[in-house]
């Protein structure tokens, strides 16, 4: 037994690259993508995709901008046999769409890939075999001269099949991946991916890729892109390579890894919608590309419609999108803390005025640009402040609270949702306003009120039911408000107070009355409360306003 159990693990020895480039690099512009969904993400999980399934799915991954995608490992099942003659006898592959295919290095298989594929216009056939120094002790039991004999091997043997491809007017497109690169002694990657060359003579018109695949993610995305730029620098004929990333997540790095091996010269990345793929997944394409996005790079691929592109991805792989998946996850555009709900609704407020560069608080991107509401960004819960309620409030009901009367109504909210402890809705928000303004009936209920003026002086004649028992009451001032509230003070025994604050607004929908008035009074002690009133005339909704106010002051 060990001691330090972690002493039988090992540093990864990191690339000797006395004066790389790639730190100081940005990028520009979108590589060429490549969806693994229907290979890599399909072999990983329980129940594979059965062939509808896989065509609801290549349509989708159509439909986003990918142009290459692989398909399938065409010799593994009959499945994936059937799905490649499906795509091709039906027509299913748009002109400008490249499948792809992925074989091992074994002549039955390449046989049978290559049936496959026959009356398709443009594949790319994918042929690999590990290289790291584990896979070729423990797997193949084989030295570095005989796994590159294996390579080369397959290599010659797909060659060998290409004019039944080309016979038939089908474009070929060549790929190796050195299985478990990251892992592999650079200089062997380099090796074994010039013995293929040497038998695929790409050349700066027919390019082949050179897959460098991180199979399994040993160690910091920094020694990634150490080993992609010193492939990309030392390796003959580069300008005859596609040179391609193809990442995953074990170290929950994939998307760095992906991003700094383009910055050390990749030209093609290979990944999955929302990281499917074996163990801890593949690299999630739609990370990579949103992160182009929100830099102002086109990334070539639409993720407009986020959420039926999760409806898709569930329906057709079983698996699900955790909340908090950068840019698809339910919570990523949502906040419940009170902060960040002011900030975002003053920033959306902002940007609403300047329309130009998105810099809203929190909000790496704009929402609506996938397809989300804004609707969906502020969520009320027990963390919530004053801000939230009202955005909330307004943008469900247009309901406008003053900004003053928000500073009540806040703390007032906050404290029956603490007590109900979860998420509340807009709806019940809009309860809990109603219940603490618009239905504040006691100790004084309006049955009748009628005012009129002459020469500005106006007198009002009201019934009111106070404590249980119908009464009626007069009064004047220089307007309704003013004579129902001296009617209230001096006939009706509310204790003195003035108007403080008026505000009304028109509800636009619903079913409700129309107007909504609020009001604030001052009590002679300069206490300030709130009170709220709707009714379809103006007039008798700021009355019930000021009814509102005086029963929460009582
Ligand atoms: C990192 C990746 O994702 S790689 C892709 C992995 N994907 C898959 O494996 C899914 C599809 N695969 C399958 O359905 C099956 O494995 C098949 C149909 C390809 C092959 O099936 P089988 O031959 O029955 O079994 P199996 O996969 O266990 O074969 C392993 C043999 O292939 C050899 N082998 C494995 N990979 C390769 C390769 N890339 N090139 C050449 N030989 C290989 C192994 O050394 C082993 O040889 P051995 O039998 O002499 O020990
Ligand atoms: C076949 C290769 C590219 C692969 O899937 C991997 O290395 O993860």
């Amino acid at each position: 037994m060990l001691k330090n159990p972690s002493s039988k693990y090992q540093p990864f020895p990191l690339i000797n690259i006395p004066n790389r480039q790639w730190p100081s690099r940005h990028l520009t512009h979108a590589p060429i993508w490549c969806s693994v969904d229907l290979r890599d993400g399909n072999q990983a999980l329980a129940v594979p995709m059965n062939v509808s399934q896989k065509l609801d799915m290549f349509d989708a991954l159509v439909q986003c901008g990918f142009k290459e995608i692989e398909v399938g490992f065409p010799s593994a099942s009959n499945t994936e046999f059937q799905f490649n003659r499906r795509l091709i006898e039906e027509k299913r592959i748009p002109e400008d769409v490249t499948i792809q295919c992925l074989v091992q290095a074994r002549e039955d298989l390449i046989e049978k890939t290559v049936e496959s594929l026959i009356g398709a216009k443009q594949v790319v056939i994918h042929m690999y075999n590990s290289t790291s120094p584990a896979q070729r002790k423990y797997v193949f039991g084989k030295s570095k001269e005989e796994i590159i004999a294996v390579a080369v091997k397959g290599a010659q043997m797909i060659k060998d099949r290409l004019h039944r491809l080309t016979a038939g007017g089908t474009k070929v497109t060549l790929q190796y991946s050195p299985e478990s690169f990251s892992a592999t002694e650079v200089e062997f990657a380099k090796e074994i991916s010039e013995a293929v060359m040497d038998v695929w003579q790409p050349t700066p018109e027919n390019k082949m890729i050179l897959n460098l695949p991180d199979t399994v993610e040993v160690a910091m995305p920094n020694v990634y892109a150490d080993q992609i730029e010193w492939i990309c620098t030392n390796i003959k004929n580069r300008e005859s390579l596609i040179i391609s990333l193809h990442t995953h997540n074990d170290r929950g790095t994939g998307t760095a890894a992906t991003e700094l091996g383009l910055l050390a010269g990749a030209d093609r990345v290979e990944g999955t919608l929302f990281g499917n793929g074996e163990r801890t997944g593949n690299l999630d394409i739609v990370q990579v590309a949103m992160n182009l996005y929100m830099h102002g790079i086109d990334p070539k691929l639409d993720f407009s419609d986020m959420s039926g592109l999760i409806s898709m991805y569930e329906r057709t792989t079983g698996m699900t999108v955790p909340p908090r998946q950068p840019y698809a996850g339910e919570l990523v555009f949502t906040a419940f803390s009170g902060s960040h709900q002011d900030a975002i609704k003053k920033g959306l407020a902002g940007y609403e005025q300047h329309k130009s560069i998105w810099d809203v608080p929190y909000l790496t991107i704009d929402p609506e640009d996938i397809g989300r509401e804004y609707r969906e960004v502020i969520r009320v819960n027990s963390q919530s402040g004053k801000g939230g309620v009202a955005y909330l409030l307004e943008s469900e009901f247009g309901i406008e609270l003053p900004k003053d009367m928000q500073r009540e109504f806040g703390p007032l909210a906050n404290d029956i949702v603490d007590k109900l402890g979860r998420e509340v809705t807009a709806a019940e928000l809009k309860g809990m306003f109603w219940k603490e303004y618009i239905e504040r009936e006691s100790p004084y209920s309006l049955h009748h009120f009628h005012a009129d003026g002459v020469d500005g002086v106006f007198t009002c004649r009201c019934s009111l039911v106070i404590n249980g028992k119908e009464r009626g009451i007069t009064g004047k001032g220089n307007g309704p408000i003013a004579a129902f509230a001296q009617a209230l003070i001096q006939e009706a025994g509310a204790p003195a107070f003035e108007v403080a604050t008026y505000r009304e607004q028109s509800l636009s929908s619903g079913t409700e009355a129309s107007a909504l008035a609020y009001i604030q009074i001052k009590t002679t002690s300069g206490k300030t409360i709130w009170g709220a009133g709707v009714d379809t005339n103006i007039e008798l909704a700021s009355i019930k306003a000021v009814l509102s106010a005086v029963n929460r002051a009582a």
